[in-house]
């Protein structure tokens, strides 16, 4: 701070007003170089946290609707990016989880790209019809999220057997009213939020408030919910070998199995992306044979609209060299990677609905996380106001109004 206010300030009361100025800016100044003294993906990850993103920051995501939309413009300003193509059409191999083609759709099934920087990374714009994208959406929500799969509500509440889903379907139909003795889903005995879980999921639905306080363990009595709040509380559920989220390992002794389509989906997009890199000027190759790829564990992640997932490496599995496949639907994110440790400057990814995004060879050890949703961008074809999705869409269309969904396919053991 100067030490002598300005002499065109004359009055006791306009210097004490300069003074309380100089004290804010001093402030602020010191918030900024906090920040950046933060490491590379803290920064990153403030950045996308911001209410409005500004332009400077925006421009440097990489957007998959304009890699489908505007193929040619966008690699001439993304010089890392590189296009390739699939091996096997997806759609063709797996027309039941992809969708049927249609001329609209159909240029969509062979485009995948690269990141010179971030070897491994393959990144699919979208390859699915809005029937399929609706149909996996369905199944995300519903039989998929049953027990005995785990779901984060389950460290609070006394999940019915019958399912989240089945509660809220019959509280929107009326069909439960507040008079039922099962419409409240009750906590189970209050507890401590072991600091893992409150501090990895940030925003409203999660375990615990923002990233910036995670520090702080929730160990309230919580309130008894309706199922339409509960549902909208959901942060995960995971499917196969259970994955212990306080010891971070998985149960090797119990695995659950998995969604059949699941396993064909992840074996699909790992055969049409093996031997793919050989082709571009990249110092790795992908040679993981598709064939021999097994979904045994999986992670559906929740989102609504001010969630967030924290940078993280996902490296429980035995088999850390089979590539991870990842899917995502409903409201755009950014999703933020980087490298080994946080102090490399991750690549901002804009992924959208129906995207498909394949970790492999260094990149399926790299810092990753999801600092943003982004708001007013479902498709209107995942919308529940257009009638020709059909009456049973509706609700999950109110649902995806507020959410974005991503499964996640991971191989666990060797093969
Ligand atoms: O939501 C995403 O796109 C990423 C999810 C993720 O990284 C995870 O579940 O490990
Ligand atoms: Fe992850």
């Amino acid at each position: 701070m100067s030490a002598k206010p300005p002499s065109h300030l004359k009055s006791r009361r306009q210097i004490k007003i300069w003074e309380e100025q100089q004290k804010q800016n001093a402030a602020k100044r010191q918030k900024m170089d906090s920040y950046v003294n933060q490491n590379p993906f803290r920064y990153a990850e403030r950045n996308f946290k911001a209410r409005n993103i500004p332009d400077s920051i925006m421009s440097k995501v990489i957007d998959t609707s304009e890699l489908l939309n505007n193929k040619e413009s966008t690699m001439d300003k993304f010089s890392n990016i590189q296009h390739t193509t699939l091996t096997q059409d997806l759609r063709q191999s797996s027309p039941n989880l992809f969708g049927k083609a249609d001329d609209q759709w159909r240029h969509r099934t062979l485009d995948a790209y690269l990141l010179s920087d971030i070897p491994g990374l393959i990144i699919i714009p979208n390859p699915f019809t809005p029937e399929a994208q609706r149909r996996l959406i369905k199944h995300c929500l519903t039989n998929y999220a049953l027990p005995p799969n785990t779901s984060s509500l389950d460290a609070h509440y006394d999940r019915p057997v019958s399912g989240i889903w089945d509660l809220y379907k019959r509280e929107q139909q009326g069909v439960l009213t507040t008079d039922d003795d099962d419409y409240y889903v009750l906590p189970r005995k209050a507890q401590a939020v072991p600091l893992e879980d409150s501090s990895f999921y940030g925003g409203d639905g999660g375990g615990g408030g923002d990233n910036d306080d995670y520090k702080k363990p929730v160990n309230s009595t919580l309130p008894r919910l309706t199922p339409s709040e509960l549902l909208r509380k959901q942060r995960w559920v995971t499917l196969g070998y259970q994955y212990d989220w306080k010891t971070k390992v998985y149960d090797l002794e119990h695995g659950l199995p998995m969604p059949k389509e699941l396993d064909e989906m992840a074996k699909t997009v790992v055969s049409a992306v093996e031997g793919i890199g050989s082709d571009a000027a990249l110092s790795w190759k992908n040679t993981y044979p598709g064939s021999s790829f097994k979904a045994e564990a999986g992670v559906i992640n929740y989102y609504q609209l001010r969630d967030t997932l924290m940078a993280h490496v996902d490296k429980s599995e035995v088999n850390m060299d089979a590539p991870l496949v990842s899917v995502s639907f409903g409201h755009a994110s950014i999703y933020l990677i980087g490298g080994s440790s946080k102090d490399t400057a991750p690549t901002p990814i804009c992924l959208r609905s129906g995207d498909l995004l394949i970790m492999s060879g260094s990149s399926r050890k790299s810092y990753h996380g999801v600092p943003r949703i982004l708001e007013n961008t479902l498709p209107p074809y995942l919308s529940s106001e257009q009638d020709e999705h059909g009456a049973d869409w509706k609700l999950y269309g109110d649902y995806m109004a507020s959410a974005r969904i991503n499964l996640n396919i991971r191989q666990v053991f060797p093969s």
